[in-house]
């Protein structure tokens, strides 16, 4: 079976800011990355501060575009016109760090998950609302949550509705940018459990870019490590993470582990 996600030699760089119309020079944050991905399986993406990690997820979204390689979606080569008027471009889901700025301040908690539903789907009134319930219940919220706020929320709850927003259309794919570092420890702990059961009911995959390892050996089966720009290891199995060569993939290791 092909790969469901696959980059292909992706490089991007961008102008450094504030240096002068003359004298800007482009820096490259993405150097050269190729990976697949296949159906159902889960990718850790990890890397510091500042390697390009969003940037990263933005070119697979295709918020960003590549400045040469190619990202193909389902064997679609996501640069294609095509494309954006693609129905598979619904397969493709997303959950941010930043769950209040994902959301609209004024809309409800219904109106929030619903989005999706009401650009792709056209379902009659009663079963929108029982498809929220159900969305809600899938997230472990109830139906008390239906027309609350995202002020009337904890960190953790609003995280909870962007998930269902993300899955609300049943997509194939999608990518966790530090989906639950903001959030305190005990509630990155109901999330990522609610996550690793999702991925499971679902059959979805995904891939979740983090600078935590500990999050990466809870959810993934395999992890690629990303300094700056480029995959510098890549462990295809997450049982075979003790075996890591690179000097940044070893110290992340020992990090976790106390040494
Ligand atoms: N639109 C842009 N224009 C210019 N430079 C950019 C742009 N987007 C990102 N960069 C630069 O690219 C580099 C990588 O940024 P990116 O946000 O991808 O890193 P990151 O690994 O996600 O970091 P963090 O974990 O801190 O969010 C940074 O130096 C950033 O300033």
């Amino acid at each position: 079976m092909p790969p469901l996600l696959q980059l292909d030699h992706v490089k991007k760089s961008f102008l450094q800011p504030n240096q002068g119309l003359l004298g800007r020079k482009k820096i490259s944050v993405i150097n050269d990355v190729s990976f697949s991905l296949y159906q159902e399986q889960c990718l850790g993406i990890i890397g510091e501060s500042g390697s390009g990690k969003s940037t990263l997820a933005k070119l697979i979204l295709g918020l960003e575009k590549p400045d040469s390689g190619n990202i193909y979606f389902n064997g679609f080569d996501t640069s294609q016109r095509a494309w954006r008027k693609s129905s598979i471009r619904r397969d493709i889901s997303a959950v941010f760090q930043d769950y209040n700025a994902s959301v609209n301040p004024y809309f409800t908690t219904a109106e929030i998950i619903a989005e999706p539903i009401d650009i792709y789907q056209k379902i009659s009134t009663k079963e929108r609302q029982k498809r929220i319930d159900s969305l809600l219940e899938q997230v472990g919220l109830d139906h008390s949550f239906y027309h609350r706020f995202p002020h009337e929320m904890s960190g953790g709850q609003l995280q909870r509705i962007c998930i269902a927003r993300a899955i609300a259309c049943s997509p194939k794919f999608i990518l966790f940018d530090e989906a639950v570092s903001s959030l305190d420890i005990s509630v990155q702990t109901q999330i990522l459990s609610l996550l690793a059961d999702l991925q499971k009911q679902l059959n979805l995959t995904t891939i979740f870019i983090t600078h935590d390892l500990t999050t990466i050996t809870y959810l993934c089966d395999k992890v690629i490590f990303f300094y700056q720009g480029q995959i510098v290891e890549q462990v295809d199995n997450i049982s075979q993470l003790s075996q890591v060569n690179h000097p940044y993939s070893k110290q992340l290791l020992e990090s976790i582990l106390g040494f």
